[in-house]
Formats: C-alpha cells, sequence, structure tokens
C-alpha cells in the first residue's frame, strides 16, 4: 500500500553533500547563506567531532530539566535538529518550544524539517537576531554552536538574559568551538580536528578555505572565559558534560 503524498514534504532532496570549498577561489567569509543551508547537515556532521552525540544527548538533559508550562528555546536553530531533541525531551510535559536563527534560507528549510516530525510538542520558529528575541520563562534554553558567531562583547549580555528568563532550576546548554590556553594544545587539537575532517572526505583545500572563510566569523574562546561569563551571568553550577578535540558542550543550571 502506498503511504499518502505529504503536502510538507519538500519535493527537493532533504540535503546535499557539501562540497562549498572544493574548487580553488572562495575567498568570501563564512556566512549562512542558501548555499550553505542546502548543505548543512552534511556539513555539520562531517565538521563538528561530536555533533552526531551532541544532538541526542540535549534531548536526555532536556528531559531533566523541561519543567510544565515553560518555553524552550533553540537558539541559532539553523535546521532544527537541536530544536527536535528538545521537542522529543520534553514528552509529554505542556511546554513550547521556540526555534530561532536570523538565517531565512535556514528557518525556511526548518520549518519543512519539523513539519516532517509527528512528535504533538508545538514548536514555533522566528527569522530573527537572538541579540533582539525576546526571552520568558524558559526552562531549557539551547546555544548548540551559536554563540561562537556572536560578537565577543554582545556574548555577556546575551547570557545575562537567557539567565533572567530561566526559571529556578532550569538550564543553559552551550555547545562551543574552543581554543586552548596553551599554544602547543592549540595546535595538536586543530591538527586532530583537520585529521578528522580529511577522514571525513574533505580535501586539505576544502579545509584550507573554509578555515580562511570562518577566522573574522567563527571566534573561538577559552573554556576559562565560558565558565567565568556563566557564572558571571548567574548561572551557578556550570559543568563540562562533553568534549571532542577543541568541540566542548557546558551545561550551565540556574538553582535560584
Ligand atoms: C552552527 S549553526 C547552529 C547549529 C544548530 N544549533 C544545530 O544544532 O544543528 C549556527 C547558527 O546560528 C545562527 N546565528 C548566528 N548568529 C545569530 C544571531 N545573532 N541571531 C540568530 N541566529 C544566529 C546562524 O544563522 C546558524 O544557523
Ligand atoms: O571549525 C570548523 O572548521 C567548522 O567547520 C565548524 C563549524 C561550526 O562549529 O559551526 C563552522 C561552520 C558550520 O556551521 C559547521 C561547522
Amino acid at each position: 500500500m502506498s503511504r499518502p503524498s505529504n503536502p510538507d514534504r519538500p519535493k527537493a532532496p532533504l540535503f546535499e553533500t557539501d562540497r562549498l570549498y572544493s574548487q580553488a577561489g572562495s575567498d568570501d567569509a563564512f556566512r549562512f547563506d542558501a548555499a550553505v543551508a542546502r548543505v548543512f547537515p552534511d556539513m555539520i556532521r562531517r565538521s563538528v567531532p561530536g555533533y552526531t552525540t551532541i544532538i541526542p544527548m540535549i534531548g536526555i538533559i532536556t528531559d531533566r530539566f523541561a519543567q510544565n508550562g515553560s518555553h524552550c528555546y533553540d537558539l541559532g536553530c539553523s535546521l532544527g535538529a537541536s530544536t527536535l531533541a528538545m521537542r522529543h525531551g520534553v514528552g509529554d510535559r505542556d511546554c513550547r518550544i521556540i526555534g530561532v536563527d536570523n538565517a531565512s534560507d535556514m528557518i525556511e528549510r526548518c520549518q519543512h524539517f519539523i513539519a516532517l516530525d509527528d512528535h504533538p510538542a508545538p514548536v514555533s520558529l522566528h527569522c530573527d537576531d537572538i541579540l533582539d528575541t525576546p526571552l520568558s520563562d524558559a526552562s531549557v534554553t539551547t546555544l548548540n554552536f551559536t554563540l561562537q558567531f556572536v560578537e565577543p562583547d554582545e556574548r555577556l549580555p546575551l547570557l545575562r538574559r537567557i539567565f533572567e528568563a530561566t526559571r529556578p532550576g532550569g538550564a543553559l546548554i552551550l555547545s562551543e568551538k574552543i581554543r586552548a590556553e596553551d599554544e602547543a594544545e592549540q595546535q595538536l587539537q586543530t591538527d586532530l580536528h583537520h585529521d578528522f575532517k580529511r577522514a571525513n572526505g574533505y580535501s586539505d583545500l576544502e579545509i584550507s578555505q573554509k578555515r580562511s572563510a570562518l577566522e573574522q566569523v567563527l571566534i573561538p574562546e577559552t573554556l576559562a572565559t565560558h565558565r567565568e561569563r556563566l557564572e558571571q551571568a548567574g548561572f551557578d553550577t556550570v559543568i563540562v558534560w562533553y568534549q571532542c578535540f577543541s568541540f566542548i558542550s557546558l551545561l550551565a543550571v540556574r538553582s535560584q
């Protein structure tokens, strides 16, 4: 028996293979545009060590911290991988999942991915700058590899707003690419990351062109800077729950 066709199902393939940096001469700064949105699931899985572990764990962490009647925010949601993990993590609690991204090409495609999923928790998607998005009544907020793209001066004000919006007992999941304090460690972590990309089929040209494109756009900071800033924002428990090479994820809890 054939399945009824879903009108929300996109006609084009859900995503393509990332070959964006495979030809010499791409010297523009990295942007989350239509070309990136088309290949994003493939790009992030092959570029971020641990991404395929972090996504389901966001669901596990959400399950622990989600509160009835609250909002769960996914800030910088891209195509909604972390949004969907949160949606499933809330289970049958009465939560609204709110995904925000300022790249319209991402949000448009994200709508399709959300529509393909049939979990009953409501999801709202907003094409908006996370620096301007109103936040309230949050139990879980996720910044999964998003803060690294925000201007460093804007990071503390954003984390303060997230903290103020978080209910006691709520949490923030913050995943970031970090910079090591020590030069030798930084070099080794970078080499290992590039080995990971090579093992996933990226050429040396793709690796070096993407690296240049990200230079002024993705600004990594040290783990100590992230910890101190989360504490300054008000979070009282800050733990590293995941690390693979330079890619880490922190859990920050507001106890009161
Ligand atoms: C690496 S991707 C996030 C991946 C996604 N969270 C996931 O788990 O698949 C970073 C996203 O943050 C978005 N972004 C960066 N700065 C932003 C801002 N100021 N406001 C809203 N979205 C932003 C980008 O458009 C991009 O889609
Ligand atoms: O650091 C790199 O080389 C990356 O490709 C990382 C990274 C990220 O951490 O967001 C950069 C841009 C894309 O969003 C996918 C992956």
